[in-house]
């Protein structure tokens, strides 16, 4: 290991804040495009993390967080578990907010619940300034200051670039001093399993109505890499809950299913280096967000 220089600091963030207010596209204009597949296990069990962003400075540690919200299913509850363990052990919580919508009831709501994790250092981030006029990023600035008493306030925008390495210095400066926590050509360490099984998934629900984003996972049951030929070979299960789910998602002859194979296939490949064989099968479980077994084996 080589020496680290004093003052480095590293460890964890996440960002929250309600659907739609731009967290992900934060995540990866701060993370950059560059995702790496295979890093070694780090120190820690943590399994959702995001992107690691790396600087002179320090490292952050970007952790997903699925989204603050009052359980209705039993996967509601789960993620909620998952969501009140990660929360309670990042040291900084980045709760967006977007600029061109006033604070409303979701926020505070979200903003109550982050009294529940005093550990984390909490910086409020006005999201989408590029979307209104500046006077507009003032007054929603004054509106947060009043939320609570934030390490920082910082506004951005993830789409224009602005203030991005403002953002990333506020955030590191706010991490413990310690060495790297992860080699310093780490992006992320998702597993290419799971990054592959959520490309199905999006793909498999573009265009599709709100009703089935919860009642689809996918499961990864082999990756064969041929040595005959260039290829990689996936086979996958898409979960439904229902048979009505299964017909929208295979559609008409199948040919919504061979659009969702050729979409996922499209972002699958740059990601494994090679062409892609995909063998998509769609599977029905009712009701397996309120079934722990079918949980467990869902990966929640
Ligand atoms: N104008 C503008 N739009 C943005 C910016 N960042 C995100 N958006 C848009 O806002 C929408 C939501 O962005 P996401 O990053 O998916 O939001 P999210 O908070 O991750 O949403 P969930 O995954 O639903 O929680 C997308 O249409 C983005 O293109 C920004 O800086 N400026």
């Amino acid at each position: 290991m080589t020496e680290t220089a004093p003052g480095f600091r590293a460890g964890f963030a996440t960002f929250v804040g309600r659907p739609n207010v731009g967290k992900s596209t934060l995540t990866n204009a701060l993370v950059g495009e560059k995702v790496a597949i295979t890093s070694p296990k780090p120190q820690t069990t943590r399994s959702a993390i995001r992107g690691i962003v790396h600087t002179g400075g320090g490292q952050l540690v970007i952790v997903d967080t699925p989204g603050i919200h009052r359980p209705r299913t039993l996967l509601g509850e789960r993620l909620n578990a998952v969501v009140t363990s990660i929360l309670g052990d990042v040291d900084v919580i980045g709760f967006c907010l977007p600029a061109d919508e006033k604070i409303g009831p979701g926020d505070r709501f979200i903003n109550e619940q982050l009294d529940r994790f005093p550990r984390a250092k909490k910086v409020a981030i006005v999201t989408k300034i590029d979307a209104v006029p500046r006077p507009a990023v003032a007054e929603q600035l004054l509106a947060i200051s009043e939320l609570r008493d934030w390490e920082a306030i910082v506004p951005v925008s993830a789409t224009s670039r602005i203030q991005l390495d403002t953002l990333l210095t506020q955030l590191i400066g706010l991490l413990p001093e310690s060495p790297p926590l992860y080699p310093d050509d780490a992006v992320t360490d998702e597993t290419l399993e799971h990054r592959i099984a959520e490309l199905i998934r999006e793909a498999a629900l573009e265009g599709v109505s709100d009703e089935l984003p919860h009642s689809l996972a996918v499961t990864i049951d082999d990756i064969v890499e041929r040595d005959d030929k260039e290829l990689v070979e996936v086979y996958a299960n898409l979960w439904v809950e229902r048979d009505s789910q299964k017909g929208i998602i295979i559609g008409k002859g199948g040919a919504r299913l061979q659009e969702v194979g050729a979409r996922a296939r499209a972002g699958i490949e740059p990601l494994v280096g090679s062409q892609v064989y995909l063998n998509l099968r769609v599977k029905v479980a009712p009701n397996w967000q309120r079934d722990p077994k079918h949980l467990s084996r869902l990966g929640f």
